[in-house]
């Protein structure tokens, strides 16, 4: 990326920032919801008071010696960072290790009755059973109507928004109170959508690789999506990749998969015929289910491993969902915001596409206009609030 300006990695170690919000108030807040979720036995109350210390005023440790992905994490950074104080080492890492111990806490990697529990499943689950997740559904009804490419350019902007719905967001005040501020006028601050279209006509064979981001009703509207372009030949094959365990709160699993797909199948309405879709789909591999665990590191996808760069650059679109997604693609820096999408992702093996509520100070692709206008009328707020949104595509 030659003619990409430097910018500052993002850290958590500036008060009044968000990145410090989330490091010294989410990460306790998630800590607490957790352990209110689940009876819980007092060697996991000890763990989780153990990692509330170190998370807000102690160092990173290392990862137990005969931890499973000891290697991975030593790999990605582990050995660099232990000593270090959370505040201090790149954010997005920071974060990324908080979810990695929060796991093992509650028992989730160790052989035993908690393994593979999700501590976050009964938080996804209320907001699948929602009824604002009903009426999501019904509303598809009403689209059975419109010609495909109303219903494709509707599902587009579902799948977007859908971004909005994300647990761990909800779990900061400052997010919250942002979002109501500005309400009802919520718009895109950037559309390559006809960029993205051209990308995937009718009558293309190819694959379409989708990177989600959150379960719930966030991810219910990507597999509508999925189930549409598959169904209307805009792909001959699909790949959704997942996280390959619990996440940043609401990430979508393999598991989370299941559920809404079953959720899909079981609701009334047109709603059943995209559940019916996506099981036939998965089950005659036109779509497939990967969970890689590069998803779950805490680096930028310009380092990603060969096997996926390989994947990606076979697929005739990657689409990456969601703010953590975006900041991992551009790499995670205060860009300035008129820095060129395709010059952060001119690491990416293939065509890329973004969709993304912004939740965090990473932003590229802008215009200076709209940037001056956003300033003018939110101060910093457009940034993180989560009430802007983006589609950029890099062909
Ligand atoms: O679910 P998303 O859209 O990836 O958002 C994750 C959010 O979590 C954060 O990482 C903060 O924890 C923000 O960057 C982002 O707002």
């Amino acid at each position: 990326m030659p003619s990409t300006p430097s910018a500052p990695v993002l850290l958590g170690n500036e008060p009044g920032s968000f990145p410090h919000s989330v490091l010294a108030e989410r990460h306790p807040a998630v800590i607490r919801q957790v352990r209110e979720a689940f009876p819980y036995g007092p060697e996991q109350h000890r763990a989780l008071d153990a990692l509330l210390d170190s998370c807000t005023k102690g160092v990173i440790e290392e990862l137990p010696a005969d931890a499973h992905d000891r290697d991975r994490w030593q790999a990605w950074g582990l050995g660099q960072y232990a000593g270090r104080s959370w505040f201090d080492v790149p954010w997005l890492w920071s974060e990324s290790y908080f979810y990695r111990r929060l796991l093992e806490a509650v028992g989730y990697f160790a052989p035993g009755p908690w393994q593979g529990i999700d501590p976050f499943r009964p938080f996804k689950l209320a907001e699948l059973d929602s009824p604002e997740t009903d009426e999501e559904l019904a509303a598809l009804d009403a689209l059975e109507s419109e010609p495909p490419p109303r219903r494709a350019a509707a599902l587009l902007h579902g799948s977007l928004w859908g971004n909005r719905a994300d647990l761990g967001f909800r779990l900061s005040a400052a997010g919250a109170q942002a979002a109501r501020a500005t309400q009802p006028a919520p718009g895109l601050v950037a559309d390559d959508s006809e960029t993205l279209w051209s990308l995937l006509p009718p009558s293309r064979a190819g694959t379409l690789c989708l990177v989600a981001d959150n379960a719930g009703r966030e991810l219910v509207p990507d597999l509508l999506l999925v189930a549409h372009l598959l169904a209307h030949g805009s792909a001959e094959r699909a790949v959704l990749h997942v996280k390959p365990y619990p996440y940043y709160v609401s990430d979508a699993t393999t598991a989370d998969v299941v559920d809404a797909v079953r959720r899909l199948t079981a609701a009334p309405g047109a709603a059943a015929g995209y559940g019916r879709r996506l099981w036939s789909a998965l089950t005659d591999g036109r779509l497939t289910v990967r969970a890689h665990p590069f998803s779950c590191s805490p680096l930028p996808y310009a380092a990603m491993p060969g096997d996926l760069r390989e994947e990606f650059g076979a697929a005739t679109l990657t689409v990456f969902k969601g703010d953590l997604n975006y900041r991992r693609l551009v790499g995670d820096h205060l860009w300035p915001p008129t820095t060129p999408f395709a010059d952060v992702t001119d690491h990416f093996p293939g065509p890329v596409a973004a969709l993304r509520t912004l939740k965090s100070d990473v932003i590229t692709g802008l215009d200076a206009s709209t940037e001056a206008a956003l300033d003018a009328t939110e101060g910093g707020h457009w940034r993180v609030g989560g009430v802007h949104a983006l589609i950029q595509v890099r062909p």
